[in-house]
């Protein structure tokens, strides 16, 4: 259902929420961790959504168990680069690839700025292997509270010149966006791009505070925007992005079928919306589910369908020639 001869991208994907099954029992046998199953059917539904979750935070415990069996930088390293080739095997041609390094350095009190260097060393070994362009983004994960999104934030701008971006994810409803405004002044500070998790969980106004306060260009899901039509205005005029995740929408209860999900009418709005995975591991999903099944679900036209490919690549974090190189790979291809 994509269009071989644009560029498919993926720009909302959590490295650390696409933890393969296989690999969580792989470490935590290397490393004698205590797993809640021993083989892979048994444990696929303690990292994998079965059917859907009652909340976000629900659904974001399914993560829990890809980070705890990173017992060491190694670890962090192996599962940056199989994020790569995972990219490869859904016929991706550049992503966004974010990543929350306290979250993924917790357990095992990891350094984040370890796990920051870990990940970049194993994406971009991954890249250049598999050939896939790729960037990352930072992750402060609110649900740890403001110390440890400053630490996490610490950690990332130390690398600042190996990531294009910021995100700020995790429990939107229990740490509200205007807890981590100096965090975000720090990365405006810092020269880096903005993308926020806002209007999932929570309603509109976390969708404004995160343009208006936090500074965000684009918005990870955005969902709740369809609540107020000015903010529609707002986005449409301002070309700010909504990342969509249709079948992570559904799997945290955000909406309750694909039938009713909102995405068709940001683009009838004229919003710059595109289609992208979220959590594939854990939703049990990669990016061909979401354009050839979860879209005409959630009732695009083919046409729209194309448009969301085309708004991925215009809002890429890429400099205008690096998009036309894409472009170009693309329409040889085809
Ligand atoms: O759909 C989502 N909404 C909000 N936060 C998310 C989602 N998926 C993952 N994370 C959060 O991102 C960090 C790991 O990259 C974790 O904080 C995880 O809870
Ligand atoms: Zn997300």
């Amino acid at each position: 259902m994509f269009d071989p001869r644009l560029p498919l991208t993926d720009l909302h994907r959590h490295l650390d929420g696409n933890i393969r099954p296989q690999t969580i029992l792989a470490l935590g046998l290397q490393h004698g961790l205590s797993l809640p199953a021993s083989e892979l059917e048994a444990l696929r539904p303690h990292v994998q959504i079965v059917e859907k979750e009652a909340s976000l935070v629900a659904f974001l415990a399914k993560l829990d168990w890809g980070v705890k069996v990173l017992a060491d930088y190694d670890a962090c390293r192996r599962v940056a680069y199989e994020n790569v080739e995972d990219l490869k095997l859904a016929g991706i041609d550049y992503a966004e690839l974010r990543f929350s390094p306290g979250y993924m350095a917790m357990t095992h009190g990891l350094a984040p700025q370890g796990v920051v260097e870990a990940v970049i060393d194993g994406v971009r070994a991954g890249s250049r292997d598999f050939g896939i362009k790729t960037n990352l983004i930072g992750i402060m994960s609110r649900t740890f509270g403001q110390a440890a999104c400053q630490q996490e934030l610490d950690a990332c701008l130390t690398h600042a010149q190996d990531l294009v971006a910021m995100d700020l994810a995790g429990d939107e409803l229990g740490f509200p966006g205007p807890l981590f405004e100096s965090h975000f002044r720090q990365v405006r500070d810092a020269g880096l791009r903005i993308t926020v998790h806002a209007g999932e969980a929570a309603g509109a106004d976390s969708i404004w505070h995160a343009v208006r306060a936090l500074g965000a260009e684009r918005i990870g899901h955005g969902v709740k925007a369809i609540e107020d039509p000015t903010l529609l205005d707002y986005l449409a005029a301002r070309g700010i992005g909504i990342e969509s995740c249709l079948t992570s929408n559904l799997q945290t209860s955000t909406v309750a079928d694909l039938a009713r999900h909102p995405l068709r009418q940001f683009l009838a709005h004229g919003i710059l919306a595109c289609l992208n995975t979220d959590d594939p591991a854990v939703e049990g999903i990669d990016l061909p589910h979401e354009y050839r099944v979860a879209a005409p679900a959630a009732g695009l036209s083919a046409e729209q369908i194309r448009q969301c490919q085309q708004n991925g690549l215009t809002l890429a974090f890429l400099s205008p020639e690096e998009k036309r190189q894409l472009q170009a790979q693309a329409g040889a291809r085809a």
